[in-house]
């Protein structure tokens, strides 16, 4: 099993490339089952959940094929098995948004309950709720949902639908359900995360219509068929957001290419209170810091709020500036995992249910860690960056699920970090 070991103590300079976002691109790689035409997807991230779906994709039946510059062709013209095995989904959340495409698509489908990160129970009754609303059959049986049209009907139908929570695949599953019901679905309490307009613009240049994505209310008139076509996946916020945080916490000065500030408002306002400098500039985001920030409470919400997803990048960064501050997760009930990792590096918190309350320290010391899931992982590469000594963190592999890259893109701003594989790990 491969690690990560970090000599902490250097400053980052220099310009780094944002990839295209993990949390589009598989939904979008997901909306390609919905044409029976090519679809291209560029500035696909390289990242093992992106492998993951390529391979489910490919067991349906689909021909997907990745070249080296980031560029996705799939074909879905002839799909053999209309179903997601446990086996190719239990790693991944975002299997589930195969659902609503093959439901839409050919009236039936198989699809395994879901994995992905281990931060809370993660129910999809939601995504079950909607479709049912739509006119679908939909049962749990030995782990699968077994989704059908009943008898007589060809297509999902176009309804309200008001979900209990605001829910990000929800949304995406709903609404790429909803492109190919017949008449016109409202989705209520939609989510807003950028991803999900970015799936939005990419259903439309597939001739789908949608309104109002972006906003809690998405109008959507179902059409007969979509057709083929090219989209580029938007920039992944939250790798952003995981480099601001590194530079804000190990000092130093950064470009990040590509990086979109207006998706990070949260983040960034916090940043800017303690004390980095951030500036949109032509084509990405340059920070810069300097010794000691201050710390920043803040609570996690669903967007435009700070996101779940930064939670824990943003709480190494506390957890080394001056001051107390207070994390509140209100997204999921597991999300606190890197603070017992973090105390074995020297850091100083309290953690009640979901809430931490942290004592900035001016130093932490390098140790063994363990990563507990994809943004723990990140958070602690970003306290083995400023740690003394040697951090080496172990079980990446939740790391390399949703970043690409991240030990040559750290490397390359100057950081002392290398990945032992095979016989060294
Ligand atoms: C692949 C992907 O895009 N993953 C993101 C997505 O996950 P995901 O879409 O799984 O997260 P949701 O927005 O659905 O979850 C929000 C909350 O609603 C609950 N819930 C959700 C659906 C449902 O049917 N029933 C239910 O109870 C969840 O348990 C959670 O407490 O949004 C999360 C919240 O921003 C991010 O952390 C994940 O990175
Ligand atoms: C929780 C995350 O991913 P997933 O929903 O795929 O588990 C994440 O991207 O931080």
């Amino acid at each position: 099993m491969d690690k990560l070991l970090i000599r902490g103590g250097r400053t980052l300079h220099g310009e780094v490339p944002v990839s295209g976002a993990k949390n589009a691109a598989l939904p979008e790689l997901c909306a390609a089952l919905l044409t029976a035409q090519p679809v291209l997807l560029h500035n696909v991230p390289r990242l093992e959940d992106v492998s993951t779906m390529l391979k489910l994709v490919r067991h349906m039946g689909v021909i997907a094929e990745r070249d080296d510059n980031g560029t996705v062709r799939l074909n879905a013209a002839e799909l053999t098995r209309p179903e997601a095995p446990y086996e190719l989904v239990k790693t991944m959340r975002a299997s589930v948004l195969a659902l609503g495409p093959l439901l839409a698509r050919f009236g039936h489908a198989k699809v395994s309950l879901p994995g992905g990160c281990g931060i809370g129970s993660r129910p999809v009754d939601q995504h079950i709720k909607g479709l049912r609303a739509m006119g679908a059959e939909i049962e749990v049986e030995h782990g699968y949902m077994m989704a059908r049209l009943p008898t007589g009907r060809t297509r999902l139908r176009g309804t309200r639908i008001t979900t209990d929570m605001v829910t990000v695949t929800g949304t995406e599953n709903l609404l790429m359900a909803a492109a190919l019901a017949e008449g016109e679905t409202v989705l209520e309490n939609a989510a807003q995360e950028p991803e999900i307009p970015d799936l939005a613009e990419m259903l439309i240049a597939m001739g789908a219509k949608i309104e109002g994505h972006g906003s809690s209310r998405i109008r959507i008139q179902g059409v007969d068929s979509l057709r083929g076509a090219s989209h580029t996946v938007v920039a992944d916020r939250i790798e952003a957001g995981t480099f601001l945080c590194a530079v804000a916490a190990a000092g130093g000065d950064v470009l990040l290419k590509n990086a979109r500030a207006d998706h990070l408002d949260a983040v960034i306002d916090k940043l800017l209170e303690a004390g980095a400098q951030i500036e949109a500039v032509d084509g990405g985001i340059r920070v810069r810091a300097e010794g000691r920030l201050k710390a920043q409470s803040f609570r996690t919400t669903e967007y435009p709020g700070f996101p779940t997803d930064m939670q824990a990048q943003f709480m190494a960064l506390n957890a080394v500036s001056e001051g107390a501050s207070t994390v509140t997760e209100t997204i999921f009930e597991n999300r606190m995992m890197h603070v017992n990792e973090l105390l074995r590096l020297g850091a100083r918190i309290q953690t009640d249910g979901r809430t931490a309350v942290i004592e900035g320290v001016p130093r932490l010391s390098g140790a063994t860690v363990m990563a507990t899931d994809l943004r723990a992982s990140a958070c602690l590469v970003i306290a083995g960056l400023v740690a003394e000594g040697e951090t080496l963190v172990d079980r990446i592999y939740h790391l390399d699920r949703g970043y690409d890259r991240i030990e040559a893109k750290l490397g390359a701003l100057g950081a002392d970090i290398e990945r032992l594989s095979g016989s060294r790990a």
